[in-house]
């Protein structure tokens, strides 16, 4: 029996997927694998059982990666799985930022009591008018699952799209509009565009990328859209920007007490993700992961052990190994397991990084034993005996 802990509400469209062999925990500490949202692991001691975390969704910064991989638990993530569903806040945030719905909204509610209500509405809605979308340059940095689906939909509404993305994979290229620019630069994007919206990962280095210096480099009046992570921007910086109108608007998924109440800041309550075809998306994929990760021992979308995937076992045993990506490994593993007179019929080795796994199938099946010699491998993190 597996132990599932949820350390977010997951939808149950994907925990309904778990099979008889799988229970809820309800400590982290008794999981051997974990599903979660945007809660921190970081201050959580990890469990030397736990083998796995499935992040439902796209961001991992709240999961230290290493610090799993160390101890061989594989991270998973759901690429793409709530794309759509932020591609979609994009787009009302575009308009939100260019027309006063939001002061126009809340002035008519406090005008809710005036009978003359209709007639003053037609002589102050002036203040509350805005411009449009169409034709103006829309700069997208990072062209990933949600970058490609907010470029291609900002063309087809009419915006000029430059998009930057100096990492693209060869799908997303293959899926970007052909009437995108592309920027070679982010300098390309901030000296061109109307308005910019992020689409990375928070790492190193696209930590603290909007700053005084590359506002600066902006246009006037610019409008800023952050649907990835608060740690993107300078919140003073942004502030400073906003309060000299080189920033126009700042429209943010990310609140916090810096930039809550600002004037030009349109602070959204981390609700990009927050739909129910997002969230069953996300669950969906981060629950098959899990299953195919405990059951048959293959990886897909890690972001901290390459993808393995050997397919359901056929033979009588199968052991998988997550290991330092080191020299000499494999041949001490075919070694320990030639050394029982025990046949390896198939066997797939793959590495990312400093970290490797290997999954060896075997012509009779794995004892704790065989198991424990490969344990002692030297480079060896953890072996699980899958059959
Ligand atoms: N607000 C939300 O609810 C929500 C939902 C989904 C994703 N996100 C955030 O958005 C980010 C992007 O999501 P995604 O699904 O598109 O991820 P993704 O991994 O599919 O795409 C990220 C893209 O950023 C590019 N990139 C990395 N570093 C870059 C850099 N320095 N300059 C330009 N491009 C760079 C990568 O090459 C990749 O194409 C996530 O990491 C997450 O932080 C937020
Ligand atoms: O789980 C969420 O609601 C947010 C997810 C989002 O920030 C992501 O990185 O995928």
């Amino acid at each position: 029996m597996y132990k599932i802990n949820c350390l977010n509400k997951i939808s149950p469209v994907g925990l309904d997927l778990f099979t008889d062999h799988y229970e809820m925990a309800d400590q982290f500490n008794e999981a051997d694998a974990v599903l979660v949202r945007s809660s921190s692991v970081h201050d959580l001691e990890l469990p030397p059982a736990l083998e796995a975390i499935a992040r439902a969704g796209a961001g991992v910064n709240n999961i230290p990666l290493d610090k799993c991989a160390e101890k061989g638990i594989v991270v998973f993530n759901t690429p793409g799985a709530n794309a759509n569903g932020v591609k979609e806040i994009v787009i009302a945030s575009l308009i939100i930022a260019s027309r006063d719905i939001f002061g126009g909204v809340n002035w008519v509610d406090s005008c809710k009591q005036d009978p003359e209500v209709a007639k003053l509405v037609e002589k102050n809605k002036s203040k509350f008018a805005g411009t449009e979308i169409k034709g103006k340059k829309l700069g997208v940095i990072g062209l990933g699952a949600v970058g490609v689906l907010v470029a291609n939909a900002l063309i087809k509404l009419g915006m000029e799209v430059y998009g930057f993305d100096p990492y693209i994979s060869v799908d997303a290229a293959w899926n970007l509009s052909k009437f995108v620019k592309h920027a070679k630069s982010l300098e390309e994007i901030y000296r061109e565009c109307d308005y910019i919206t992020v689409h990375v990962p928070l790492t190193d280095t696209t930590k603290a990328m909007f700053n005084k210096e590359t506002f600066a480099l902006m246009k006037d009046g610019v409008k800023i859209l952050n649907f990835s992570r608060d740690a993107l921007v300078i919140d003073d910086d942004m502030i400073a920007a906003l309060k000299s109108g080189k920033v126009g608007r700042y429209v943010t998924d990310f609140p916090n007490p810096k930039v809550c109440g600002v004037e030009g800041v349109i602070t959204i309550p981390h609700l990009g993700a927050s739909t129910s075809e997002s969230e069953d998306n996300c669950a969906i994929m981060a629950v098959r992961e899990l299953m195919e990760y405990l059951e048959n021992g293959n990886i897909r979308n890690s972001v901290n052990y390459p993808n393995c995937d050997m397919g359901v076992c056929t033979h009588a045993g199968r052991i998988a190994i997550n290991h330092r990506n080191i020299p000499n490994m494999i041949s001490q593993f075919t070694a320990t397991v030639a050394k029982e007179n025990i046949n390896i019929p198939d066997m797939i080795n793959k590495s990312k990084g400093q970290f490797a796994y290997t999954i060896l199938d075997i012509e009779s099946p794995s004892t704790p034993e065989l198991a424990q010699k490969i344990r002692e491998i030297d480079g060896v993190l953890k072996v699980r005996i899958i059959k």
